[in-house]
């Protein structure tokens, strides 16, 4: 009999291991189709067996899978990227392509663009801040002094944060539509973006599979203008009323934009006047939100999610009830990672539950105000919040990660030609 197969189609430095291992503990053999499938660490470290492919090329992909279909039989398809949300529709359109379940591709399409994700849910009464959609630095100015200072000017489309800024002044408006305008942000097609007004409050996620709220999460961010988030606890617990506007305003938004099969996650601002949504991501969120989800209640979204994915039952019974919460490494200045110490004596507190590095000693780092700051991160858990909070700290005091400057400016420049975008 062939051997069954789970196709991920790109990866993931945070969540592509852990669906490597899930795959695995199902008995599938996963593949990985990727148009660099070397960037991916798990891929060589993991003896991932993967095709070289066009992944921007959906019958390139196509052809691929029927290839693989003569020694296998697929049992799904599903995949993720940190650098491309439109993987994600790629997916959708392969899963209908080869009648494997997967989500609505038209549904998650219309997702990937915010502004009609957000003109969609407008119609259907979500509360959200003011917006606009601006092509151009007039139209940016024009839109700016309507809504009032201060905006967050963002592409219509991307993930991470990458090009999200807050403008608390004109200066930072100019220079920020000078950014995404004249060459630094690399659009894929004509420049879309958007003004929103700035809503301010704590920043809520509700983590849903199916239709089904599995709970909501707090993250909290480290200095604007930007938004990388530096602290992640999962699950926050709100007076009952609170809960159950962010349950309803979450179906609304699965229903309006035609989610409701696999993981979604849906970020809020809490504000004075109640929830405003800020996104509906039609996905999982990186790592470590599925960690701490499991952690937190023992529902393992990543192995539910792959159980869905080749059409078994999926089980999102919780089994516990602690906090968990988890603390980026955010890189703040350009450099060198010169060491890493001390990670393993933090590993070793009872009630850390990891310690992760994305990048090894003497690395060159490049700061670029989004989530690709984030280096690493710690994660502890226990039944009470406070102690998991006071495990953390004493957790990351022990982790000694520093990064020296560059010696020239030259030098910072030829690492940031290497990097970007
Ligand atoms: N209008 C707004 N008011 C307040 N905060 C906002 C607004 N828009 C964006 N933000 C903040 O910026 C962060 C990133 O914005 P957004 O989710 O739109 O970008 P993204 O690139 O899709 O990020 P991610 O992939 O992390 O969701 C949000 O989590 C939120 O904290």
């Amino acid at each position: 009999m062939a051997r069954r197969a789970l196709i991920l189609i790109e990866g993931h430095k945070g969540n592509g291991l852990a669906y490597v291992q899930a795959a695995r503990r199902l008995g599938l053999q996963p593949i990985t189709l990727s148009a660099d499938p070397a960037q991916y660490d798990y891929v060589a470290t993991e003896s991932v067996q993967a095709i070289r492919v066009e992944t921007d090329n959906l019958d390139a992909m196509i052809h691929e899978c029927l290839q693989l279909r003569t020694g296998y039989d697929i049992a799904g398809i599903t995949g993720f990227s940190g650098d491309d949300e439109l993987v994600y529709v790629a997916v959708a359109k392969l899963c209908r392509h080869f009648d494997l379940p997967g989500p609505n591709p038209a549904s998650i399409e219309r997702c990937c663009d915010k502004f009609v994700q957000r003109q969609i849910l407008t119609e259907a009464g979500v509360p959200m801040p003011a917006y606009r959609l601006a092509a151009n630095a007039t139209e940016i100015e024009t839109f700016a002094a309507e809504i009032g200072l201060p905006v967050i000017l963002k592409p219509a489309e991307g993930s991470g944060s990458k090009g999200v800024r807050l403008c608390r002044s004109v200066d930072e408006l100019v220079e920020h539509t000078s950014y995404l305008l004249k060459g630094k942000y690399i659009w894929r097609s004509s420049p879309r973006i958007l003004i929103e007004e700035f809503v301010q409050g704590p920043l809520y996620n509700a983590q849903i599979m199916g239709s089904e709220i599995i709970g909501i999460s707090e993250s909290e961010f480290g200095p604007p203008p930007h938004f990388v988030s530096r602290e992640l606890t999962f699950p926050i617990l709100l007076p009952d009323q609170e809960r159950e506007r962010i349950s309803d305003v979450s179906r609304t938004c699965l229903q309006a934009l035609g989610l409701g099969w696999g993981p979604t996650n849906i970020e809020f601002r809490w504000t004075k006047r109640g929830p405003a949504m800020i996104e509906v991501n039609p996905r999982l969120g990186g790592a470590p939100d599925p960690q701490l989800v499991q952690l937190a209640c023992g529902v393992d979204l990543i192995t539910e999610h792959v159980k869905l994915v080749i059409g078994d039952e999926w089980n999102l019974v919780k089994s516990h009830s602690h906090t968990a919460t988890a603390r980026k490494l955010i890189a703040d200045r350009d450099g060198i990672l010169e060491r890493i110490n001390g990670h393993g004596r933090a590993a070793a507190i009872p009630g850390v539950a990891e310690v992760r590095f994305y990048v090894q000693p003497e690395t060159p780092i490049i700061t670029k105000g989004d989530s690709r700051d984030c280096i690493g991160y710690v994660i502890a858990a226990s039944p009470s919040r406070a102690q998991t909070k006071a495990t953390l700290q004493r957790a990351v005091d022990l982790i000694d990660w520093p990064i020296t400057p560059f010696a020239t400016p030259g030098e910072r420049e030829q690492f940031a030609a290497s990097d970007f975008p």
